[in-house]
């Protein structure tokens, strides 16, 4: 089986059949800049010492520092981690962000510690990275299993081994610490902003179409509420625990409540399904918003779905690519679909640097413009190369990055003197 990194690098390959670009270019992007692995050292509460793998890459900076989430997850390792990375590059290049993609994490069941342990562990990540990161770098930000508590320890480990306070190191802060105004929700509302541009372009209602949701977390829970507001039937939700199916529309608010009071969205009331099950239900609308390879070979066939909103990183196996293509599945790709979270951390990064705060309905406002403008120019791009979605959208990525290595010359690979 290709590790998820040679899986990844496939999508480059098909951009390529498309668009010349320096062999220089194709060449870098073909490993990651920086990669760092430390250990993780957290006293427990009980006094036990437990050490954990911890990671942080910097995929490529052409067109600025770094910038990517960070995972508490049992599964992270250093391939995950780069290829993680490596669709933070495209996303940046392909949103028009002045940033190139990095990504990092720790290999930690969060689930099993007490809040103190976790408070500890983040801390001990960033003693260990911080010579790593900057404003200038590489900043990270949120991703699976960490959120806005999570950064604010973490930045505040950063001001006190800087000796500076320098909130702009790390994005999805919260509030009080100089995070932005909707960054929490951004993810679930970019992805919900690119699916409603195509189904304008589409000439298709929201009423009555059906969705379903893999992974009710940050980015699923916002998606799902949004498109249930819009009048989608949203008919199945899940989480690492289960799935939930209700034909005539699920109360994704009632949900909501459950799985935060108790959880898990299985204890809300319903007929159950398992993850699975829920990939290959027949609906219109499929969002896997879990983890990465949920759709590979061996389940591409059976996917009934016309649309596949990709709000996780990866959902789609490269190897089952052209199965949907031939189904005629139509593809809304990660490093445009869920590229609203980035979208806001940029924000929250210039907000940061000038010290000067934009109230809701701006960063709302910027949000949707931007995401709507990269969605029509990759639905151009394919329109115009007759491409899929996927490809389109590398194709502008890695145009825009050769331009830009272009513009720099070749310091960009050999160093300055
Ligand atoms: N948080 C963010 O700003 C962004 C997140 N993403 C991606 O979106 C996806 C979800 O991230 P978040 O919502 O932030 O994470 P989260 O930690 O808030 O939620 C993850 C959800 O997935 C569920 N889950 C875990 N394993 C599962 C499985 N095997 N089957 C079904 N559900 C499972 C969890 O129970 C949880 O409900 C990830 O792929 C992440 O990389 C992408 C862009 C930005
Ligand atoms: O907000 C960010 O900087 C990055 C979020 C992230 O990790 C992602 O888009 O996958």
């Amino acid at each position: 089986m290709p590790s998820l990194f040679d899986g990844a690098s496939a999508r480059i390959e098909a951009a390529l059949e498309h668009i010349e670009i320096s062999q220089d270019v194709a060449q870098r992007l073909a490993q990651p800049d920086a990669a760092l692995k430390v250990s993780v050292p957290l006293r427990h509460d009980d006094g036990r010492l437990t050490v954990f793998s911890g990671y942080r890459v910097r995929y490529d900076s052409t067109l600025g520092p770094a910038k990517g989430g960070i995972r508490f997850h049992p599964d992270v390792n250093a391939d995950e981690v780069s290829t993680l990375a490596f669709w933070m590059t495209m996303k940046c290049a392909v949103m028009g962000l002045p940033f190139g993609g990095g990504k990092g994490g720790v290999a930690v069941d969060p689930k099993q510690l007490s809040p103190a342990e976790l408070e500890r562990l983040s801390r001990a990540y960033i003693d260990q990275i911080a010579d790593f990161i900057g404003p200038d770098s590489d900043i990270p930000a949120p991703d699976v299993n960490t959120n806005p508590r999570v950064m604010g320890w973490m930045a505040d480990q950063y001001r006190i081994i800087a000796r500076a306070h320098t909130p702009a190191v790390i994005t999805g802060k919260p509030v009080e610490m100089g995070g932005s105004l909707g960054r929490t929700t951004a993810t679930g509302d970019g992805a919900f902003h690119v699916l409603s541009t195509m189904m304008q372009r589409w000439e298709r209602d929201a009423e009555g179409t059906t969705v379903a949701v893999q992974g009710f977390g940050n980015a699923g829970q916002r998606f799902a509420k949004l498109a249930a507001d819009a009048g989608y039937k949203v008919v199945a939700v899940s989480d690492s625990s289960g799935g939930l199916y209700n034909a005539d529309g699920l109360d994704v608010d009632a949900v909501t409540r459950i799985k935060n009071e108790q959880g898990s969205v299985s204890e809300a009331e319903g007929e159950t399904l398992s993850n699975a099950d829920l990939v290959t239900l027949d609906v219109d609308v499929l969002a896997p918003a879990a983890l990465e390879s949920v759709i590979t070979a061996d389940n591409a066939d059976e996917v009934a779905a016309g649309v596949i909103v990709e709000i996780a990183n990866g959902p789609i196996a490269s190897e089952a690519d052209r199965t949907l293509i031939d189904n005629g599945v139509v593809v809304l790709p990660d490093i445009l679909a869920n590229a609203g979270g980035v979208t806001v951390s940029y924000f929250e990064w210039v907000q940061n640097r000038q010290a000067w705060y934009w109230d809701a309905d701006t960063v709302a406002e910027r949000l949707e413009s931007r995401m709507v403008d990269a969605t029509r120019a990759v639905a151009d791009r394919a329109e115009e190369d007759d491409v899929d979605l996927r490809t389109a959208a590398y194709i502008r990525a890695l145009e825009k990055i050769e331009k830009a290595t272009a513009a720099t010359g070749t310091s960009e690979f050999f160093g300055r003197r």
